[in-house]
């Protein structure tokens, strides 16, 4: 459903929308790939490793954690197991100052004027929720995070399912027409508009989305603020 009024959320996704997917698959998920196993060694005891050998186990009986969770990683299954290892690891390497993340030029500067503005901001990723507290707290602008009122992963279910738009807008406390969605991903997009939410794809040329045609379309966050008459970076 569309409606004239100036969206009172953003939601946001990270990969393709905020971030390059060449920094998620070329720097963060190679960096997991190496670090995963003496990561997991290290921290046995940690709740987070416990809690994902114990959800393999269930879903992948007999298979040994390592390997279930390579092959996890060659299709880039979106599994809470692995996302929630891919964290651990991730978190480690920014401590140690070998991650800095990446965001898109216009990402913060609009992220701070739609802020400023008193729109409310919240990240829904296939990432961890810890994960997505590391790359947003360790950008190359700083630590963004006090922008973010919430950050929905895949606890809520997966992302392209009506339901876990349902329940995050519950969750939330927010009306589904109140909020715009932002994504690379149409089969997402077509998820939250079924839910009732607005969307709008970003399609980045450096990542080479291809542009759908149900859906509006933005080639970044300051478009897709003229789109949904959202402030403008730089307009008063
Ligand atoms: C928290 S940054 C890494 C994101 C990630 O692990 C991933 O699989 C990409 O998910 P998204 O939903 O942001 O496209
Ligand atoms: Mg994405």
């Amino acid at each position: 459903m569309s409606s004239a009024a100036t969206p009172r959320v953003v939601l946001l996704d990270i990969e393709g929308t905020t971030a390059p997917v060449s920094f998620v698959h070329k720097v963060l998920f190679p960096y997991a790939r190496t670090h995963l196993a003496r990561v997991m060694a290290e921290h046995s005891a940690d709740p987070v490793v416990q809690q994902a050998v114990a959800d393999i186990a269930k879903v992948a009986p007999g298979v040994p954690p390592l390997e279930q969770l390579e092959r996890w990683m060659d299709e880039d299954a979106k599994v809470a197991p692995l996302k929630a290892l891919q964290g651990l690891v991730w978190a480690e390497g920014y401590k140690r100052g070998a991650l800095v993340a990446r965001l898109y030029p216009d990402v913060v500067p609009e992220l701070e004027c739609w802020y400023r503005a008193g729109i409310e901001l919240a990240v829904y990723s296939s990432g961890s929720e810890p994960a997505q507290k590391l790359i947003y707290g360790h950008t190359e602008q700083g630590d963004v995070t006090p922008l973010f009122s919430r950050f929905f992963d895949l606890r809520v279910g997966g992302k392209k399912e009506a339901a876990s738009y349902s329940a995050l807008v519950q969750e939330a406390g927010w009306q589904p027409h109140d909020v715009l969605f932002l994504s690379d991903v149409t089969a997402e997009l077509d998820a939250a508009a079924q839910a009732g939410l607005r969307v709008c794809q970003i399609v980045r040329p450096e990542d080479g989305t291809v542009a759908g045609t149900e859906h509006a379309v933005a080639g970044n966050l300051i478009e897709a603020a003229h789109i949904f008459g959202l402030p403008v970076v730089g307009q008063a």
